[in-house]
């Protein structure tokens, strides 16, 4: 395998089979960093990992390789730069450090590409200048995004680096989804408009889904429930997402961990008038302390049963307010689609919360939905159907890998650029 892009073959036709390997994929969150190490050849996970509560004292690495034991490592990773210097030396310890000749490129999920990035991108300066001026739209996420560019960069300038952007799967929304109805100068003098995100996870579950129906993506129409900590939903027509929850930042639509979704815009200016609340305060407000755990506490869905179970009313309603919230955009995405062939629930809760599942179609056979009890209780990591058979429309559990998908369309753009170098 040659260490790095083959000298010019004069051929328009992707190259893949001169390429190193291996991509590094590495998904940046406001205080984490998830990362695989995969081989494209058989798409084999060689090593994955994820460092968590950056900039606290107790961060905690978590890092295992394919067919290793995992190591883990509890102290204090200060911010995204030491978290990632942290990765390449575990990596490192498995003779699979970033100096390897098999590495092809390194993939990051990009959280915010505005309107200029509908596809994934080759990062240069231009493109880093970009990402950066979109920092106030995704306040959260771009600046780690950021860091971990910047520092995968230094320590390998010589390899590509791809951004793959949770927008881009987004930028097909009609107009008539993407616009805000507020005065159309302003809004276009301050790039207001909705956006959307999880796009990666869009585009993955809904062609997992059309797969498992045993169509083509562009013979089926998915309402796509991506509920993780972060939650959106989408309606995807042949393919093509027409709509999404999320808007101008991902704070808009479903009631998340911690973050509001939808509400009265004039709850922003009661709480500044009436309340004396900064711009700032009222951004973690909602971003951080608002949605499950504003509600109840806690975030974490597991835990939000299990207090239900025990009769606690407050996460009881919580989870009340979390499923409406749900219902009302099944609804909705169910009216723009006109037809729907499935509903696919992905991310954490949406794979592993039989309950949320099964409250979130519950009273919508009319809709022809509904979930067979048995089917929506089994668990599993493959994408199964938990609609009876007679459904008309199927109930699907997906679980989303952003990570092989960043991968996947790394190796695929590095490939081509490598045929036609
Ligand atoms: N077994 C489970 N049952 C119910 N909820 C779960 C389970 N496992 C994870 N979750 C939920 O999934 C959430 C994390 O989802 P994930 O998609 O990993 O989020 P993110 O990528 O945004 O960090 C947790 O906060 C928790 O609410
Ligand atoms: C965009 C977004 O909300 O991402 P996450 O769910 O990873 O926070
Ligand atoms: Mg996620």
């Amino acid at each position: 395998m040659s260490p790095h892009p083959s000298p010019a073959v004069p051929s328009d036709e992707p190259r893949p089979d001169s390429l190193a390997p291996r991509v590094l994929v590495l998904n940046s969150g406001s205080s984490s960093v998830k990362y695989q190490l995969l081989d494209m050849r058989d798409r084999s996970r060689l090593a994955v990992g994820l460092v968590e509560r950056i900039g606290e004292e107790t961060s905690r690495l978590r890092h295992t390789p394919l067919g290793g034991r995992s190591r883990e490592w509890t102290g204090s990773v200060a911010d995204h730069e030491a978290a990632l210097k942290a990765v390449a030396e575990e990596l490192a310890r498995d003779g699979l450090g970033l100096d390897s000749p098999e590495l092809a490129a390194i993939g990051h999920r990009v959280v915010h590409g505005g309107k200029r990035f509908t596809e994934p991108t080759v990062i240069d300066d231009a493109v880093l200048a970009e990402i950066e001026r979109l920092i106030p739209v995704a306040p959260l996420h771009n600046p780690a995004n950021l860091t971990g560019i910047r520092t995968a960069r230094a320590l390998r300038p010589d390899l590509p680096q791809v951004a793959v952007f949770d927008t881009a799967f987004h930028t097909t929304m009609p107009e008539a989804a993407a616009r805000y109805a507020i005065d159309v100068e302003t809004a276009d003098r301050h790039r207001i408009r909705r956006y959307g995100f999880h796009g990666t996870s869009h585009a993955y579950v809904s062609r997992a889904t059309a797969e498992l129906l045993g169509k083509a993506p562009e013979e089926v129409n998915v309402i796509v429930l991506h509920l993780g900590n972060g939650a959106s939903a989408s309606a995807v027509r042949a393919g093509r997402c027409v709509d999404t929850s999320m808007g101008l930042t991902p704070l808009e639509g479903l009631v998340m961990g911690t973050r509001s979704g939808d509400m009265d815009p004039a709850v922003i200016f009661h709480l500044m008038r009436v309340g004396g609340m900064s711009a700032d305060e009222i951004d973690t407000l909602l971003n951080k302390r608002s949605g499950l755990i504003g509600l109840c506490g806690d975030n974490d869905m597991r835990e939000i049963r299990r207090r239900i179970d025990e009769g606690d009313e407050r996460a009881r309603l919580a989870f009340d307010i979390y499923i409406h919230r749900l219902k009302k955009y099944i609804g909705a995405y169910y009216a723009v689609l006109g037809r729907v062939d499935a509903l696919a629930f992905t991310a954490g809760v949406g794979e592993n919360a039989a309950p949320v599942r099964e409250a979130a179609v519950a009273g919508l056979e009319g809709l022809g939905l509904a979930v067979d009890p048995e089917l929506n209780a089994a668990r599993g990591d493959e994408p199964r159907i938990v609609s009876p058979a007679h459904a008309r429309v199927a109930v699907a559990v997906v679980p989303t890998d952003e990570e092989l998908e960043i991968a996947a369309q790394t190796y695929a753009l590095v490939g081509k650029r490598n045929g036609k170098a």
